[in-house]
């Protein structure tokens, strides 16, 4: 039997006197479905859409997304309730094309959505409108939610012209549930994770506020360059492409803050060009070349954001000419080895491992396993399963080779950092207080491209290295990524954090074959969680190598996994 209904919609009203939580949680007065409904009504689903909560959330056309940003209002309230926590929803669709939107619910520690929620989000968001309100309440009998309970939402949106109205559909439906919000409005996907963490750590993490992320940033990073040895020109200035997105504003924002210790050159702000549009962290790591609207001198260092600045990746051309791109990988063997050292330096034995996904390159896995001798872990794609991975350790790096990442510290190794700096004196002090400093500059509720450069300006800084140095670590082997189109991705099932294909039958071992007959050759595919596509990985010891098992295997996929449309042609 459905609740009755309760006249008037939202606001915080309270079933006095009643039952306490537990077996049956759902009482008539709790959810007004009667009012959910009717303003579902106003953000109607279109007939026979089906949409499912990916890598990273909703991301489609920005026309379909109505009714999911009503709905995710809805949920985040209920998780809200569930958690007794503030829980975020940002409006973003990262790299995406402009056209596109998405949306994505952080929990209370600035984390992803937990997964059995993520199914909860694909069920509400699919259900036709007569379906609405008894998943809304199967979501909240099987969470056992108590609907007593306070809620409050926050709402992040990136610059994308669509995300003003999508996200006013996200307030509609968490005032309906008589939930509370804040709409920050225009932030970088990593700040609303940092606004998520503080509020529910009262405080202790920084304040919720723009004004508080830039403060407790800067501060760290002010405080690394005065350590740092090398200050002329050269280590100061860099160039970012801010990918025409929310980096531009927010990094103009900083830009006086951070000025004692670097001069930012911005390029691709938003006034001129579109959205990702031939320029972002994401076109520069999947085409291997600089973006569009860049003015780059040889041995320069450069950087591009993506779309709503969560990634980050660095690059230059040498004097000969040549492009070097400087991924995620490096940045997490920069990060890494800067850690191992300073660790050595105040003479802390802690355990740090780095977290990867298939997608490194081969080259790095062996750098930091051989050289560096870090244990490196390999999970899923998707930040949600190297975050988790990365909380393991007591300093866990992690980073998508695409330039996502960030690095965890336990509870644990901030007390005890921030008591040896206080304790130690000479070097051994003067280390602790630069660790201090650097737990501090990192996100530690997500991936964030404004902090992460601001890490590597200063470990640069500090360890005096260039971007050719840097660069010099090791030297990647030639890959490529391809998308094959296939009538149903799912048939692509995979094992072995995705490195091995389980169905449909045969592919593996044709793939297996395949990368038999190259040197340094390793190849994998899987079904992407936020496009309609297959991607293939290869890897071997020339480009040309790369190139043709990467086609070859594309082939394989077309032919054994109900490919669409014209076959792969080598376009390399
Ligand atoms: C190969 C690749 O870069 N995949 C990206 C991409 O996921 P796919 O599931 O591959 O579409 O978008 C994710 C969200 O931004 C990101 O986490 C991930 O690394
Ligand atoms: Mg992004």
């Amino acid at each position: 039997m459905p609740p009755t209904l309760r006249p008037g919609a939202g606001g915080s009203e309270r079933d006095v006197g009643a039952e306490s939580a537990g077996v049956r949680t759902l009482r008539p007065r709790d959810m007004d479905l009667g009012a959910i409904t009717n303003h579902s009504t106003l953000h109607a689903k279109p007939d026979g859409l089906v949409l499912q909560y990916g890598t990273a959330g909703f991301r489609t056309n920005a026309e379909h997304l109505d009714h999911i940003m009503y709905r995710m209002g809805l949920l985040a309230v209920l998780r809200s309730k569930q958690t007794k926590a503030t829980i975020g929803v940002m409006v973003t669709a990262s790299h995406n094309p402009e056209e596109d939107n998405g949306v994505k619910l952080v929990d209370p520690l600035g984390e992803m959505l937990a997964p059995s929620w993520e199914e909860h989000a694909t069920h509400l968001a699919n259900a036709e409108e007569q379906d609405l309100q008894r998943v809304l309440v199967d979501i909240s009998e099987i969470e056992a939610v108590d609907l007593q309970q306070d809620a409050f939402v926050v709402i992040g949106r990136d610059t994308r012209p669509s995300g003003e109205k999508l996200s006013q559909s996200v307030i509609d439906g968490v005032t309906v549930l008589g939930g509370q919000f804040h709409d920050y409005g225009l932030l970088t996907t990593p700040q609303l994770h940092y606004m998520v963490y503080c509020r529910n750590t009262s405080g202790r993490y920084g304040e919720a506020t723009i004004e508080g992320y830039y403060q407790k940033l800067s501060k760290a990073f002010v405080e690394l360059t005065k350590q740092a040895s090398c200050s002329g020109y050269e280590y100061r200035s860099l160039k970012v492409d801010c990918a025409n997105g929310i980096g531009a504003m927010k990094l103009k924002e900083m830009q006086h803050y951070v000025s004692q210790g670097l001069s930012v050159q911005l390029f691709n702000d938003g006034t001129k060009g579109k959205l990702n549009h031939l320029c972002g962290a994401d076109f520069v790591k999947s085409h291997q070349k600089p973006p569009e609207g860049m003015e780059m001198k040889p041995n320069e260092r450069c950087c591009s954001f993506d779309g709503d600045a969560d990634r980050i990746v660095y690059y230059y051309w040498d004097a000969y000419g040549q492009f070097h791109l400087i991924d995620g990988d490096k940045i997490a063997a920069l990060i890494s080895s800067f850690l191992k050292d300073v660790l050595l330096e105040i003479g802390e034995n802690l355990n740090i491992g780095v977290v990867q996904t298939a997608y490194a390159n081969g080259s790095s896995t062996r750098y930091l396993e051989e050289v560096m001798k870090v244990p490196v872990y390999c999970t899923k794609t998707g930040v949600k399963h190297l975050h988790h991975k990365a909380q393991e350790f007591d300093i866990g790096v992690y980073f998508e080779a695409n330039g996502h990442g960030t690095a965890l510290f336990s509870k644990a190794v901030e007390v005890k950092i921030k008591q040896l700096a206080k304790e130690l004196g000479d070097n051994k002090g003067k280390a602790a207080k630069m660790l201090e400093n650097i737990i501090d500059l990192f996100n530690q509720a997500a991936g964030d491209a404004i902090s992460d450069m601001l890490i590597i300006e200063a470990i640069l800084g500090l360890k005096g290295l260039t971007v050719q140095q840097w660069d010099a670590l090791y030297m990647d082997l030639p890959n490529r990524q391809l998308k094959v189109k296939v009538a149903d991705r799912r048939v692509i099932s995979t094992t072995d954090a995705e490195r091995q294909v389980v169905t449909p039958p045969g592919l593996q071992k044709v793939i297996s074959d395949l990368v038999k007959k190259y040197k340094f050759s390793r190849a994998f595919v899987r079904p992407s969680g936020t496009e309609d596509v297959v991607r293939v990985y290869a890897e071997a010891d020339s480009q040309e190598n790369a190139d043709s098992l990467a086609h070859e295997v594309s082939l394989a996929v077309f032919q054994l996994a109900g490919g669409i449309g014209e076959r792969p042609t080598p376009s390399f």
